[in-house]
């Protein structure tokens, strides 16, 4: 029988735990600030720190967090404080989490993982960990413990496994105990630190990095090791209690005009500044405490911290700065970042499930577990996912593993199930929602085909540049351990084929630019030219161009008013200013991720001031943008 226990059951009281919030400045790193501009942040306090007012620079902000780590902060220090207090709920069934955020190049993947010299708060939780198995095993010895470890990293939005680098993109699940789950991920049982070790330096190797203007060796992908230790009793009532770490390193956010990227690392940036977006806009939502839906639905990232953030778990963030004035912008959001995670909130509870003696010889009768859910095609053999620990039984499962969402088709079959052993009329009743349910089967089946759609529409719409397109040569290695390893090989990122672009062309809400009338008025083309603009007006491809008899290109420009054309800019920015997601959607070749880009942008760095910033957008190239103001002008000028 599985139960939920709160954390403070005992006394009565159920307990909250907000997100604690570290920040940590790296030493100042740059060796060519020739303008001697020195830092632009510095330390106040052991929870304080004040940064230059970028709106008066005779100014300070000055903000408080959980603790302040200065540059001289070693690791031993941050994870003293700001870590290892957390580690020790996961004994006890409870989840616990530490994420590092921050800009490119800042250290969290120093904190995370640092070297060999200088391990990071990987390696020492890890030990932690091991160290009080070992200590309560003597202390209690009633109680079993087994340690696994699971390693993923989301790249591109999509999920692999790091332990298994030739699996695909896995899928992220949720149990109707709303915890997380990753069907098909590896997990591995470990029984020593340095059972850990073997395993681990290999897998880092797997996750994708290269280099960047701003950081030698940056992380392309946010990378999540999961820690599970099971606690079961040896003695009735078998009690069985499992705790999960989560340690995530994210890949930082990134301001492209800087970084340089271009081709696979800007589409790499894409992913990353959107899942990190998600994840500003699921703190909004948790602040605002509206009870409205908070969207962890939105990018794979803020699906598999949803118990960290707003969940069940004890969480660390430990935001990474860097006190260079290019980080300024930079490390000014991930402050103001910082200071609304504190404010999250967090319900910890035991996740404990009890060896039922009177039925533990018929096993087949069992609910099964998330954890045996997680385990189930996980790749280890049955009899080793069951090691150290007397599992529940699981019946076989009951359906493939379909798109569709599973709790449906779990309601489905449990109804199926009561139907053979009931009275007519309930059976009656029984049945019709069955067919409810199979409508609602059906519909999310059409749901989802029109997504799928959608997104093949996205795919030939949203990069024009080609940068899905570009197979990248060997890129450069993991941080782990840096300076043990020198000679690390590089993952090969394996991209999409090229597909011909086409310039797809809604339908334009001429109100949005301008009002039709005034058009028809202003830019009224004589018969004369409509007539020659029809005989040369040539579909080439990517867009329509209009080139006149001697096969030259018109300016479509010089055809306007340049009144008009203002105005038409005018209103164009706007919208990029003041629109809606759906509004952005509706102007000319921005489709969805464009758009969420454009909010993104506006929510870190305020209103466009021209359209032409538009370019300042990654994947927004001086072509496309061109494209996109002439698609969108000439549309609602109605030529
Ligand atoms: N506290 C620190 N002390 C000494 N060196 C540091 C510290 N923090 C970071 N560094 C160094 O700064 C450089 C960049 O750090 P790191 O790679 O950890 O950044 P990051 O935030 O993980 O970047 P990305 O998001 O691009 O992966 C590295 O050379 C790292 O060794």
């Amino acid at each position: 029988m599985a139960h939920r226990v709160a954390v403070n059951d005992a006394a009565g009281s159920k307990r909250t735990s907000r997100v604690r919030v570290a920040v940590r400045l790296r030493p100042y790193m740059d060796k060519q600030d020739e303008k001697g501009e020195g830092p632009c942040v510095r330390g106040l306090g052991p929870q304080t720190l004040e940064i230059v007012n970028w709106r008066n620079a005779t100014e300070t902000l000055q903000y408080q967090f959980d603790a302040f780590h200065g540059e001289k902060t070693t690791q031993q220090e941050v994870f003293l404080s700001s870590v290892k207090p957390i580690v020790s709920h996961i004994l006890n069934g409870q989840n616990a989490s530490v994420f590092a955020y921050g800009p490119t190049g800042a250290g969290k993947t120093h904190t995370m993982l640092g070297s060999q010299e200088q391990p990071g708060v990987i390696p020492r939780a890890v030990r932690e960990v091991f160290h009080l198995v070992r200590t309560q095993e003597k202390d209690q010895g009633e109680w079993g413990f087994s340690v696994g470890m699971s390693y993923l990293e989301i790249y591109n939005e999509k999920v692999l496994d790091l332990l298994s680098p030739n699996s695909q993109d896995l899928p992220i699940r949720e149990d109707k105990d709303k915890n997380i789950i990753i069907p098909g991920l590896t997990h591995t049982s470990l029984s020593s630190f340095s059972d850990f070790h073997t395993h681990f330096v290999p897998a880092s190797l797997n996750r994708t990095t290269a280099s960047t203007k701003l950081n030698q060796r940056s992380s392309r992908s946010h990378a999540v090791l999961l820690i599970k230790v099971v606690k079961s009793q040896r003695v009735p009532p078998n009690r069985q209690q499992t705790g999960k770490l989560y340690l995530v390193d994210l890949a930082g956010s990134e301001d492209n005009r800087r970084t340089g990227n271009q081709g696979i690392r800007l589409k790499e940036s894409g992913a990353i500044n959107l899942s990190l977006f998600t994840l500003s806009k699921v703190v909004d939502c948790l602040n605002a405490g509206t009870g409205g839906r908070v969207p962890y639905r939105d990018s794979k990232l803020t699906r598999l911290l949803q118990d960290s953030l707003g969940g069940s778990a004890h969480s660390v963030m430990i935001t990474n700065i860097a006190p260079e004035y290019k980080y300024y912008f930079d490390t000014f959001t991930a402050l103001n970042f910082a200071a609304k995670s504190k404010h999250v909130v967090n319900r910890p509870f035991v996740r404990e499930t009890m060896l039922d003696s009177t039925n533990s010889q018929h096993p087949v009768a069992r609910k099964r577990t998330s954890e045996e859910l997680e385990a189930e095609g996980s790749g280890e053999p049955r009899n080793k996912r069951l090691k150290g620990c007397r599992r529940l039984e699981q019946p076989p499962p009951t359906h493939p593993q379909s798109p569709v969402d599973s709790s449906v088709l779990d309601r489905l079959l449990a109804l199926e199930k009561m139907i053979l052993g009931s009275p007519e009329r309930e059976r009656l009743n029984l049945l019709k929602t069955v067919a409810q349910s199979r409508q609602e089967i059906q519909k999310l089946k059409e749901k989802q085909k029109e997504l799928e759609e959608k997104a093949d529409m996205l795919k030939v719409t949203g990069d024009h540049s080609g940068v899905m397109e570009e197979k990248e040569g060997p890129s450069r290695s993991a941080t782990l351990f840096k300076t043990d390893i020198p000679a690390l090989h590089k993952k090969q990122s394996t991209v999409a084929k090229p597909r011909k672009q086409q310039a797809v062309v809604n339908p334009l809400q001429v109100s949005q630019v301008l009002p039709l009338q005034q058009c028809a008025v202003v830019c009224k083309p004589s018969k004369v030219m409509e007539k020659k603009r029809k005989q040369t007006e040539i579909t080439e491809g990517k867009e329509n161009r209009r080139l006149d008899s001697c096969g030259e290109e018109v300016n479509w420009e010089s055809q306007l008013d340049s009144s008009l054309l203002e105005q038409s800019k005018k209103k164009i920015l706007q919208t990029l200013n003041s629109g809606s997601l759906k509004e952005l959607k509706s102007l000319q070749l921005i489709g969805d991720k464009k758009a969420k880009l454009i909010l993104g942008w506006r929510e870190i760095n305020g209103d466009f001031t021209q359209v032409e910033d538009l370019k300042k957008i990654e994947g927004i190239t001086a072509k496309r943008f061109s494209s996109f103001i002439k698609a969108n002008i000439l549309s609602a000028v109605g030529m």
